[in-house]
């Protein structure tokens, strides 16, 4: 936690809120909101930026409710519902059934919407309510051109002047629902290409949602866990706020995180040992017998929830990775590379910094290797990481 004298330039409380753009000033407390932190200069970005936080903020607040709710089991479950998934998702990969409520509720009748979407399946319209939660917000706030989800076949165009792009992975690793696993959620945003403001509105919704690692002007992820945190970064350091639910505010806990430029950790799915390229299997064996360049035993930490182990790589160092065809470029690869890079770490697909990587289809999927900048380089240094045989898992 930041002592107070660190957040002394800030002193308005924006009270606790259910909807966003409500403010109230407060007693000076020594604690910073993010919504403080944004408005009051902390992060230096514009105002239409601000607006846009608050919603997403919102956004997240009510998928941890969600998440967090006795209603929640139903959302590990697969189901055949036509499109997202990602273009040719496997069953595994197919959103789950609280997904597939599009019904909108007002903030006060939340309760009865987390109910209804546990039961409720003649409601059922092919949309997440995941997705519905975050497409509302964004359309709410008036900033947003297009948003494209990784639950969604094709970006869905919102409102032509908006300033911003979002790309989203609404909720990750939810299959872990069931076990009360961490999940989490992943945002990337870009500024509207406006050069394309004349194109067809599927073309150009696709074209802004394609943009480069490199053009992003912000990220961040929400993991949902003991403590909800969401961690962002506007290209000057990542930070990361902690829910506090008795007010509702997330409250800046980590300020300007900064990965180990080593770790002792390493983060992958090991049942894939015999599917690895001989340079992986190399790089591993030697970690986590302490005969790599940083003699130490490595330890294997895996939790198959991509932002809960990206979180604690960012906090202790190491290595995660999904050295398969897995994870998605735009929606996940980027936007956790970007904050990497912000806490000085590294983001590879084993070969390529992943922010360089021009996407060229939607739902692209590629290797990822995330973490400390030496560990990143030494694991790069065995040539061959990526796997490339990439069969069907079932778990
Ligand atoms: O099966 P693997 O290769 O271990 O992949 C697990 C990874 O897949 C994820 O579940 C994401 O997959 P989806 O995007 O298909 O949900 C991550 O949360 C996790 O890190």
């Amino acid at each position: 936690m930041t002592s107070s004298s660190s957040l002394g330039g800030f002193s308005i409380r924006v009270g606790s809120r259910m909807g966003v753009g409500v403010g109230s000033v407060g007693c000076d407390d020594g604690f910073v909101t993010l919504m403080e932190y944004l408005g009051k200069g902390g992060a230096n970005v514009s105002d239409d930026l601000v607006v846009l936080f608050g919603h997403l903020e919102y956004a997240c607040k009510r998928i941890a409710a969600l998440v967090a709710s006795p209603f929640n089991s139903s959302l590990s479950k697969n189901v055949g519902v036509a499109g997202g998934g990602g273009g040719g998702a496997s069953d595994r990969d197919k959103p789950k059934p609280l997904d597939i409520v599009s019904v909108r509720f007002t903030a006060a009748l939340y309760s009865v919407q987390i109910a209804v979407a546990a039961w409720d399946h003649d409601l059922l319209s092919g949309a997440s309510i995941k997705n519905e939660i975050i497409l509302s917000s964004l359309r709410n706030s008036g900033k947003v051109a297009v948003m494209a989800s990784e639950e969604d076949d094709s970006p869905v165009w919102i409102t032509d002047n908006g300033p911003f792009v979002v790309v989203t992975d609404p909720l990750d690793g939810s299959r872990n629902i069931d076990a009360s696993i961490p999940t989490g959620t992943i945002f990337g945003i870009y500024n509207r290409l406006v050069e394309l403001d004349r194109r067809p509105v599927e073309e150009k919704a696709m074209l802004n949602s394609l943009q480069s690692g490199t053009r992003l002007v912000a990220a961040a992820y929400v993991l949902y866990s003991s403590a909800t945190i969401l961690c962002t970064s506007f290209g000057a350091g990542a930070h990361a706020f902690t829910l506090d639910r008795s007010t509702g505010d997330f409250i800046l806990t980590h300020p300007s995180i900064k990965i180990p430029s080593r770790g002792q950790i390493y983060s992958v799915n090991d049942a894939r040992y015999f599917d690895w390229p001989k340079g992986l299997r190399q790089y591993i064996d030697t970690v986590r017998q302490g005969k790599g360049k940083y003699p130490k035993k490595y330890s294997a930490r895996y939790i198959c929830s991509l932002v809960a182990d990206f979180h604690r790589t960012l906090l202790y160092g190491g290595v995660a990775m999904n050295p398969r065809d897995h994870l998605r470029l735009v929606y996940e690869a980027n936007p956790l590379s970007f904050l990497v890079e912000q806490a000085g770490g590294r983001g590879s697909d084993g070969k390529n910094r992943i922010l360089s990587i021009q996407p060229v289809k939607m739902h692209q999927r590629l290797p990822l290797f995330l973490g400390s900048s030496e560990d990143i380089e030494e694991l790069e240094s065995y040539g061959n990481v990526q796997q490339k045989v990439n069969p069907g898992y079932e778990v």
